[in-house]
């Protein structure tokens, strides 16, 4: 193909995703479920919905190889006093996939989100 070398080699998890407003969407989506999902819908009591739907994207966006800059705390500092358990974190984790499958992202792309999540978990929890 000669197109080929216009192209990255590889694209990032972001844009496989479908970009920011893939991400818009499942965040959209993410935020609706949690708000229904009685195990930990508590935490989020006093959360302004669309300040926080903008920052988990950037946040996201950013942490998945795109061009936003997230310009919130730092995983450890953005939960730290909240006590958070590994029930409330598989909990959360649990919305995430049933949203990515609602929204048929692919099983790798799914897994690399899931990866990274997953990577924050001692940064979010227990403090
Ligand atoms: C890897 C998993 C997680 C990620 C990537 C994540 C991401 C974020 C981000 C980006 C913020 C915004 C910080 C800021 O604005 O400076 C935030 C705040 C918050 N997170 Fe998480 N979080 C995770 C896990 C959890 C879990 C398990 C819970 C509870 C079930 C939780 C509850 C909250 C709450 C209550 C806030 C404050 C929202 C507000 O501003 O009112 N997070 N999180």
């Amino acid at each position: 193909c000669t197109g080929a070398a216009a192209q990255s080699a590889s694209p990032s998890l972001y844009e496989r995703l479908g970009g920011r407003d893939a991400l818009g969407a499942v965040v959209g989506e993410l935020w609706t479920v949690v708000a229904a999902d009685a195990r930990i819908n508590r935490h989020f009591a006093h959360t302004r919905p669309d300040a926080f739907a903008g920052q988990l994207v950037d946040f996201l966006c950013q942490a998945s190889g795109g061009p936003c800059r997230y310009k919130g705390q730092d995983m450890h500092s953005a939960h730290t006093g909240m006590q958070l358990t590994d029930g409330d974190f598989n909990a959360l984790a649990e919305d995430t996939a049933l949203v990515l499958d609602r929204f048929k992202v692919p099983a790798r792309e799914k897994g690399e989100v899931m990866n990274m999540l997953g990577g924050l978990r001692p940064a979010v929890l227990g403090h």
